[in-house]
């Protein structure tokens, strides 16, 4: 487990407070409130279609609330400038479910694609960082010549890892980050986030379907059902929390309190 490194009075990293958000017709959030500490690891869990990305998404700047409030750092982010958002999503790192990779580019262009594209780094800098960065991902400093096509899916995560940790950020969003890994690989990347978190003393939040990644990563962890979250506690209890929702859900149970009618 990523081990905390702050008391629970300071200010939460992240906080939502009431964010509502609909497509057309569809209410997609509800009133989510959430907070998630500092140097803590949050995991979000849900069934399909239940907000999960649009919650991230809202937190990202990606999609703007219908209602509600979020706070990154105690700051009503839609009180922040252009640029003062720019600033506070400079600090976010993001591993995708895909790895979001540029195949036209090789590997260590694309770990270091926000560092460059910024100017913040020369290319000859660049390089250097990559292999420094893909050494912290068990890779290789060759692999930075390959293209992403030639990798297999666990490299490809260990590069989309990579690329989430180059510009050292304060808060990583993990978007189901063990999603088509065999289970070894699963739990590998699995030790490898819990030590770039803890490493970077950053604060993560991630959306997985995997409990035994869950159990993993999370310091904490919450669910949303139906636009709301239904319970927060501590990522290890899952499957054995008390609240029958949660506990269906953690142990994969056709029969429960969650009707069929979430998996249509
Ligand atoms: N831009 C959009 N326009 C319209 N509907 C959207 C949009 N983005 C998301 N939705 C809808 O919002 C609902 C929640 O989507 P979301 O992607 O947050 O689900 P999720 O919990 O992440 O699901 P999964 O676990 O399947 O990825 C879905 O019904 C989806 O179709």
């Amino acid at each position: 487990m990523i081990s905390t490194r702050q008391g629970t009075m300071s200010t939460p990293k992240i906080r939502l407070a009431g964010l509502r958000k609909s497509f057309g017709s569809k209410v997609v959030l509800d009133g989510v409130d959430l907070e998630i500490r500092p140097g803590h690891s949050m995991v979000i869990l849900g069934g399909s279609g239940s907000g999960k990305s649009v919650t991230l998404k809202c937190i990202l700047g990606l999609i703007p609330p219908d209602e509600g409030l979020i706070e990154i750092d105690g700051r009503d982010v839609a009180t922040l400038s252009r640029r003062e958002r720019e600033e506070v999503n400079d600090r976010i790192g993001m591993l995708f479910q895909n790895g979001a990779l540029f195949d036209s580019l090789p590997v260590w262009e694309n770990v270091c694609f926000k560092l460059l594209a910024q100017g913040r780094i020369s290319r000859r800098a660049a390089r250097d960082k990559a292999a420094e960065v893909l050494a912290q991902v068990g890779l290789a400093a060759s692999v930075g010549d390959l293209s992403p096509s030639e990798l297999s899916g666990g490299m490809q995560k260990r590069v989309g890892l990579a690329r989430a940790i180059a510009a050292e950020p304060d808060i990583i969003f993990f978007d189901e980050p063990t999603t088509g890994l065999d289970p070894i690989m699963g739990a590998v990347i699995d030790g490898l986030i819990v030590d770039v978190v803890k490493r970077l003393g950053a604060t993560a939040v991630s959306i997985t379907h995997d409990m035994a990644s869950a159990r993993r990563i999370g310091d904490d962890a919450a669910m949303i059902h139906k636009g709301r979250i239904i319970w927060r506690g501590e990522a290890r209890s899952l499957g054995d929390t008390g609240n029958a929702m949660v506990d269906q859900f953690a142990r994969g149970e056709r029969e429960g309190p969650i009707q069929m009618e979430l998996r249509k």
